[in-house]
């Protein structure tokens, strides 16, 4: 029996131990039942206490690997997470604008150890190959500081910096998450019209590797499906908020979140960590 499918191409760079990059972007697409599909860009040796090296795919192959999946499966959408280098932002800008796919950009720049995942020198290229084609950006708060050249200290200068990536930067709609402020996390939404916010409660917690990654392909899975960026974000942070609560405390540094936690709702904690 053929069973219809919408599907989502990641282009990122990995993480060997499944809590970030393409691992993670898999696990959310497949818990969201949308058809995976990966270009890798960088192969990081990274585990949950931080990076230890990489090593950067040839733009050529890159650009295989892309021509590979696009003269066969056209994904419903793309999601981008680290794109190292200005050449490979150029192969990438260059693929998206030619198949006219629905794009969420995740601009994926130092790793939460604080490893760099992305050169300096491409700060220039992501702002003006990438963030015009996107349907949603993603920026966490250092990240829109450093699109912006701005400092962010506020829920009102989030605000004001989600308006001013659409605006002056020409993405479509833009998140500015909340994840690395004190208090609750509230994730700002811009869709070129309206702002909406997504608060929740902080979970105090270390286990949020790849916290990034997950909600930004969830939004990406959604939006495969045709829901509207509001929809998606709205699932997709209850989405993220669950893979924190349940992270696993697994790894000798910041653990994972857990991909199948929605699945969890309602389950009290201690019952889920007494089955795992
Ligand atoms: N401790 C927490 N409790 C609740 N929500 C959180 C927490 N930390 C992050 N979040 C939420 O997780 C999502 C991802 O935000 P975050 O700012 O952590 O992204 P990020 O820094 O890009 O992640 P990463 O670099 O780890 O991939 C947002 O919805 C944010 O509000
Ligand atoms: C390949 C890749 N992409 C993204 C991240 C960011 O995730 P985090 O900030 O949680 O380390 C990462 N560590 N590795």
């Amino acid at each position: 029996m053929k069973y219809a499918t919408s599907s989502a191409l990641t282009i990122a760079g990995t993480d060997p131990t499944g809590g970030a990059g393409i691992q993670a972007d898999l696990k959310s697409f497949q818990e969201r039942e949308v058809y995976g599909m990966s270009v890798v860009t960088s192969v990081v040796a990274q585990n949950t206490l931080g990076v230890q090296s990489i090593e950067h795919l040839s733009v050529s192959f890159i650009e295989k690997q892309l021509e590979s999946v696009f003269n066969d499966i056209v994904p419903d959408v793309v999601k981008t997470g680290m794109i190292a280098t200005p050449e490979m932002m150029e192969v990438v800008s260059h693929a998206i604008k030619s198949n006219h796919v629905p794009y969420v950009l995740d601009p994926v720049m130092v790793a939460k150890s604080g490893d760099h995942l992305m050169d300096k020198e491409s700060r220039q290229t992501i702002r003006e190959a990438l963030v015009p084609l996107s349907t949603v950006i993603t920026p966490n708060i250092p990240e829109a500081e450093e699109l912006l050249e701005v400092s962010i200290q506020s829920t009102e200068d989030a605000e004001i910096a989600a308006k001013r990536i659409v605006e002056e930067l020409g993405a479509q709609s833009a998140i500015v998450k909340g994840g690395h402020f004190a208090g609750d996390a509230i994730d700002i939404l811009f869709d070129g019209k309206k702002i909406y916010k997504f608060p929740t409660e902080r979970i105090n917690t270390k286990h949020t590797h790849g916290t990034g990654c997950t909600y930004s392909a969830v939004i990406a899975a959604e939006i495969a499906k045709g829901k509207s960026i509001y929809e998606s974000v709205a699932i997709a942070k209850q989405f993220i908020t669950d893979a924190i609560r349940f992270s696993l405390e697994i790894g000798r540094g910041n653990g994972p979140t857990n991909h199948w936690g929605y699945r969890l709702q309602g389950v009290p904690e201690n019952k889920t960590k007494e089955a795992n």
